[in-house]
């Protein structure tokens, strides 16, 4: 069964805390957004996993150097899956991995930005990652044509474990799991709801009516 990732892009511990308890329960994993890191530190890794021990806390480290120092440092707080960026070198990947296996957990590599996110995908799938992140960032989001069917395309013909992100919504998550990705991100459809539970609750439905 497919799983639903919510994203979260705000700013501090509280808030984060708070939409998490609202989405808990149709949620499978519950992504720190890097903005989120960057301001509160490690420490908002372990209030979500004192939280929510039963869920996947996705620490989106966004790691582009010193795989396996900062992978360490997450996993230590809590976190069972960190992100590495795709265009980072292999090493960086390979160092992040081997933290992940010293802890039992898992890493994520993040294609944002880079050209040929399938080929990618495929490459880093060989270094032992969990599943590779076909994602256009919120700036690439925001530039003028952008559409998420680029994301679904490539996840229909990546041939191995993939999600997506990049605006996932109620209107094409679907297809987001047609396509094949076995976890579907959504951030701004379910923090920018008006009801958050309700967006995460018919996202979850959807999914698993796919
Ligand atoms: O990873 C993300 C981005 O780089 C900011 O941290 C987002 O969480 C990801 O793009 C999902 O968010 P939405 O696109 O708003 O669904």
């Amino acid at each position: 069964m497919a799983k639903l990732q919510v994203a979260i892009d705000l700013l501090t511990t509280e808030e984060a805390l708070a939409l998490a308890a609202k989405v808990a329960p149709y949620v499978d994993i519950i992504e720190l957004g890097t903005p989120l890191i960057k301001n509160m530190g490690s420490t908002v890794i372990t209030a979500m996993k004192a939280a929510h021990p039963d869920k996947l806390v996705f620490a989106d480290l966004k790691t582009a150097d010193a795989g396996e120092l900062e992978a360490d440092i997450a996993f230590k707080a809590g976190a069972d899956l960190v992100t590495v960026m795709g265009a980072a070198g292999n090493a960086t990947i390979i160092g992040a991995v081997k933290a992940a296996k010293a802890h039992g957990k898992g890493v994520v590599v993040d294609t944002i930005g880079y050209p040929d996110r399938v080929k990618r995908a495929q490459e880093v799938t060989a270094l032992g990652v969990e599943f590779v992140e076909l994602h256009a960032g919120l700036d690439e989001q925001w530039t003028a044509g952008y559409s998420i069917q680029v994301l679904i395309d490539e996840a229909a013909r990546a041939g191995v474990p993939v999600s997506i992100a990049g605006g996932v919504n109620i209107d094409n998550v679907s297809a987001v799991i047609q396509a094949g990705a076995i976890v579907a991100v959504a951030g701004a459809a379910i923090y920018g709801a008006e009801d958050p539970a309700a967006a995460a609750k018919a996202l979850r439905e959807a999914i698993d009516a796919a």
